[in-house]
């Protein structure tokens, strides 16, 4: 029934102030109000329409990505937005464009390595989008390994400029988004070669396209590298492909902040850590972190609300069945979720301290946090991409068959998200690295080093104190054990964080004790998942783990009543959603319905193809069914 609230008893339940955790989720009362007025403008207007996405055969979906860009651009200087603004607008606009890189990417790698002089020169550009940029670092043969990259920046002293070269097949830049169709300009990165010896892997900015036609500039090559995972999906961005053949740029174009090249081809490296070239993905990764808590959260909404509405089994009397998020196993695949979504959020918060705190002291040369910047932000975008990718998935099976439709919104916010996992660092490259920063911390701390920040728990753990190991001693051999430490030790920080979060003033009547019930829904499940590992470290007693499984069946019991109104505080308007499962009514059937009746194959009785396909069949089944 249109207008009904089909949720409002579940609403009546709750036993927290709503709009005091909404505010908890945005981070602050001001978060919450540009969320709710942004969050509006998108939806109020039909420019943004979304819900024809799955369905748009690619050229068309790509166009109307470049039509919704655009039209975004134009009402972002229309209303005169602030860039906190233009931010929330790209995120409600919800698809996956080559602004991201322009914005998220580009201008970001500008600004981390380039001298005050380059900034001055091209963030204007930037800003106004005269020029657009996109991030090309990744090779058809090398991604992982940046230090393999192939692609070739040799200075010409003659002529005082690089000449950019793609040497091989495998050299060609292979992914950069908004490569393939739209940039103007590309961050390159490519291996600084000169007088034959070789620098490694420096950033250069590269014009690939021309300003006045769009054609591509003499000696490159550059075309989208094809169709992606899913309908709609992340098919709305051109990857690219992109092959130099000895472009010239201008000396001034290499990004001189880490090094510096001279007139005279002299290399000068700054008093700063190499490292500081790999700046771009370490913001990136903080970013995807904050990122992964809306992607969880838009998930557990449609599964939550969704759990709510849909009945199986258990009439008595002829009364209605039971609704589904009454069972205890549905509570044990789904609260763990909404505990994690939130968990995510607050460890997102701390993250970006962290970042903003590290990018502070480099500024004082102060570079002594960034191995643990580093270990933090790669693990800690691994363990969020990988869990909310496997969540959004586990929110689709929770939904049953009608998970599977389009229009539940499922699949393609799971086809838009596991690439996550892969981008900006392969998840499990990413936690050898963080691997790598516990063994030689466990190998500093038998010299006396007193660990600290979010390792300074190691420092008090008896046997790692009497540990002599060295970093690289069996570490490819015990590399599959190491990733799960460096897991369970990112674990322990998303927990640590949570408490310290619950540790703060919290306003609100409930606010907090709901928060308390997720947050030990959260570890406990954790404990709950690898009880072997405890058991079997003597960690945990039999009796300790039963008691354990105990609290966390009791806490479920307790978010149950809460349930509805704890997605609600995610406050996503069903625009944003695009979700008929997780409508904020809980309208679903009515609403199934009707859109089934909209699909492009219903716009005829007789299907296209039936004359050809179907018919001579059929005719031909009747004539032997004569004979
Ligand atoms: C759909 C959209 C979804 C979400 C949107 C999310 C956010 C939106 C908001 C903003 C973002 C905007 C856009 C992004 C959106 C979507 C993503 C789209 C694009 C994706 C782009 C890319 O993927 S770009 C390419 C990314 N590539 C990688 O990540 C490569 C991974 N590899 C590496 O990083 C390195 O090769 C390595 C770390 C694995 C190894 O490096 P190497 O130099 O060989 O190092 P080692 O020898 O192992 O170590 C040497 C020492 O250096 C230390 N180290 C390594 N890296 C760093 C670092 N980054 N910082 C500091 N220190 C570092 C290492 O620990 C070693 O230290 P020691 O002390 O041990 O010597
Ligand atoms: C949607 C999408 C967007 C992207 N956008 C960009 C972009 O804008 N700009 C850009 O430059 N790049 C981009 N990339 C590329 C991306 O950064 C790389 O794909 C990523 O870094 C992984 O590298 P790879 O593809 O080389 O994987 P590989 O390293 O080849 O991984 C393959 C397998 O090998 C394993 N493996 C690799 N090395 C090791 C090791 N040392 N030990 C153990 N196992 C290992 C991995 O775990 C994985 O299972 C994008 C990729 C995707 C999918």
């Amino acid at each position: 029934m249109e207008g009904v609230d089909h949720l409002a008893d579940e609403r009546k339940k709750a036993e927290f102030n709503v709009e005091a955790m909404k505010i908890v989720w945005a981070g602050s009362q001001h978060n919450l109000e540009v969320s709710n007025r942004i969050s509006k403008l998108v939806a109020d207007d039909p420019a943004f329409r979304k819900d024809d996405r799955t369905m748009l055969p690619r050229k068309e979906l790509f166009k109307n990505t470049l039509r919704k860009a655009a039209y975004a651009w134009k009402r972002i200087n229309e209303l005169r937005l602030s860039e906190e603004e233009a931010s929330k607008l790209r995120f409600y606009v919800d698809e996956t464009a080559y602004t991201d890189l322009h914005w998220g990417m580009f201008i970001p790698a500008i600004k981390g390595q380039g001298t005050d002089e380059q900034q001055r020169k091209w963030l204007p550009l930037a800003y106004k989008m005269q020029i657009i940029g996109c991030y090309a670092q990744t090779e058809l043969g090398h991604g992982s390994n940046v230090q393999g990259l192939e692609t070739t920046a040799t200075f010409d002293p003659h002529t005082d400029e690089f000449v950019i070269h793609s040497p091989t097949l495998t050299s060609s830049k292979w992914w950069p988004g908004g490569l393939g169709k739209v940039s103007t300009h590309a961050v390159t990165y490519a291996r600084l070669i000169i007088d034959g010896k070789d620098h490694g892997v420096h950033g250069f900015i590269v014009q690939l396209r021309s300003l006045e036609d769009h054609r591509p500039l003499p000696g490159i090559t550059v075309g989208d590298i094809g169709m992606k995972f899913g309908n709609g999906a992340y098919n709305t961005m051109d990857n690219g492909v992109l092959r130099f053949d000895h472009v010239r740029i201008p000396r001034n174009q290499m990004l001189m902040k880490v090094s510096q090249v001279t007139r005279e081809g002299k290399y000068k490296q700054s008093d700063v850590p190499r490292q500081l070239v790999y700046g771009t993905m370490v913001y990136v990764r903080q970013r995807i972190v904050a990122d992964a808590s809306c992607y969880l959260s838009r998930a557990v909404c449609i599964a939550t609300r969704y759990s709510a509405v849909r009945r199986q089994f258990g009439s008595q009397n002829g009364g209605p069945e039971t609704q589904v998020i009454d069972y205890k196993t549905q509570q044990s695949r789904l609260f763990p979720l909404l505990a994690s979504a939130y968990a995510f959020r607050f460890v997102g918060e701390w993250l970006e301290w962290l970042y903003t705190d590290v990018m502070q002291r480099l500024q004082a040369n102060d570079f002594s946090t960034l191995p643990e910047a580093h270990a933090c932000t790669a693990g800690l975008k691994s363990l969020t991409t990988s869990v909310t990718a496997d969540g959004i998935e586990e929110c689709r099976k929770l939904c049953g068959g009608h998970g599977y439709l389009c229009t539940s919104g499922l699949p393609e916010l799971f086809a838009v998200y596991v690439p996550a996992c892969t981008y900006e660092g392969d998840n499990i490259v990413l936690l050898l690295q963080v691997a790598r920063f516990l063994m030689k911390t466990v190998s500093q701390i038998g010299t006396g080093k007193q660990p600290v920040g979010t390792i300074a728990y190691m420092g008090r753990i008896e046997h790692l104190m009497q540990c002599r190991c060295n970093v690289q001693r069996g570490f490819a051999e015990l590399s599959a054990d190491l990733v799960e430490a460096a897991v369970a030790h990112c674990q322990l920080i998303v927990v640590s964080k949570f408490i310290e979060k619950l540790q703060q003033d919290i306003p609100g009547e409930g606010v907090k004790q709901q928060l308390e019930a997720l947050c030990g829904i959260y570890y406990l499940s954790l404990l709950h998942k690898h009880q072997g590992d405890f058991l079997a470290t003597s960690y945990l007693t039999p009796k300790q783990s039963a008691l354990a499984n105990d609290q966390l069946r009791a806490l479920y019991s307790k978010v149950r009543p809460n349930a509805i109104a704890l997605v609600d505080a995610f406050n996503y308007s069903d625009h944003f959603l695009s979700s008929i499962l997780g409508r904020y009514d809980g309208n679903v059937y009515p609403k199934l319905y009707e859109a089934a009746w909209k699909d492009p194959l219903n716009e005829s009785v007789v299907p296209d193809g039936y004359h050809e396909y179907v018919r001579p069949l059929l005719k031909q089944q009747l004539h032997t069914a004569r004979l």
